[in-house]
Formats: structure tokens, sequence, C-alpha cells
């Protein structure tokens, strides 16, 4: 009679080891939107929260952003409101969009022919910055302004300077991340 065969573990030298791969990893570009997604959990910004990751050809990150006040300028004293009288006191004259940040934080000389994930469709400036720096893909998640002008004229400057856009489609509506799962002893929940 023959009897089941058991890949997937074998015991060598008394161990026992896992022979075949995982199959419920994160495919690349769910891993790359989940960075930009990570990105915008950081952003202080009450009413939106956007991430960027820029990604090149070996599918090395090379920058990450999200929205906020450029650097020296406080997050506690900067203004985070959006329906204000003058529109000195909102925060649209201020914030740095995520697209700009991560273009702007790259750890690579340039970001040409790279990729950018974003969890919005870029805006018209941030449009501009990825056509300049020579980024040639843009995949982005929500598109829930594109009857706005302001997004209208982003998409014409990226179709006519050739950046390829499309929109990613998740295949889950979440990732988890367990700090407690790995099996450091150590490691307990923070009260
Ligand atoms: O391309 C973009 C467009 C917008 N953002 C940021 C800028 C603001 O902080 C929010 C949008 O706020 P609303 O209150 O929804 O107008 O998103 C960006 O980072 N990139
Ligand atoms: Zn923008």
């Amino acid at each position: 009679m023959d009897l089941p065969v058991k890949i997937e573990e074998l015991t060598l030298n008394g161990d026992t080891k896992n022979q075949t791969k995982r199959e419920d990893y994160i495919e690349w570009k769910e891993y790359f939107m989940a960075m930009a997604f990570l990105a915008a959990k950081r952003s202080k910004d009450p009413s939106f929260q956007v991430g960027a990751c820029i990604v090149n050809k070996e599918n090395r990150i090379v920058g990450v952003g999200y929205n906020g006040m450029p650097f020296g300028c406080s997050d506690d004293d900067f203004p985070w409101g959006k329906n204000t009288t003058s529109p000195l006191d909102s925060k649209f004259l201020y914030v740095c969009h995520a697209e700009m940040n991560a273009i702007l934080n790259k750890n690579s000389a340039d970001v040409k022919d790279c990729t950018i994930y974003v969890s919005l469709f870029p805006c018209n400036e941030c449009a501009k910055m990825i056509i300049q720096s020579g980024i040639k893909e843009v995949v982005y998640l929500s598109d829930k302004n594109a009857h706005k002008d302001i997004y209208i004229a982003s998409r014409k400057m990226l179709d006519a300077a050739g950046v390829k856009c499309w929109q990613y489609i998740p295949k889950r509506d979440k990732i988890e991340i367990r700090f407690t799962e790995t099996d450091c002893e150590t490691m307990s929940p923070s009260k």
C-alpha cells in the first residue's frame, strides 16, 4: 500500500525543516503599496493621509514619503485646518505632499525610470515633480479626486509625458502586522 508522501517536513539530524516555500507571502506590488500606506500612517494631517514609495528597476525602495509640514515648521504650530477665512491659516500653503517628500528623500543619485506607488493619485504639482524627476510609472490606489480640475490636469500631463499610470486593485483589504508574531520571547505587548 502506498503511504502518502509528506514533502513539507523532513527530519534532518533531529531537526524538523520546512522544505516548501510559504504561499501566503506578499507579492512585490502589494509590498510596495503597503509601504506607501504604512508611510501614510506617519502623517499628522487629520483629514487625509497620503503615502508614497519609490522603487527602482531592481525592486529596491529608493524613497518613501508622506504628507507633512516642512523641516523646521512644527506640526504643532502650523495649521492643519482647511476651511479657514484666510488661506494663510489653512494647511494648503504649507504641507509638503507625499510624492514630493518621497522624491526629495531619495537615497539614490536619482529616481530615473523608477516606479512610484501612491495611496492617492497625484495632484498636478506632484505630477510635475514626478515627470521632471524621470519617474516612468505611477501605481495608485485611490482615484477619489479624478473629477477635480487639479487631477484632470495631472493626468493630462502624466499622459503627455509618457508616464504610465495604473490603478492597483488589492487582493485583500488589509495586511495585519503583529509585533508579537516573532519568536522573540522577551517581547510583550505594551500596556
Ligand atoms: O498629490 C497629493 C495630493 C494631496 N496630498 C496631501 C495634501 C493634504 O495634506 C492631503 C489632502 O487633504 P484634503 O483635506 O483631502 O484636501 O493630502 C498629497 O500628499 N499628495
Ligand atoms: Zn500633490
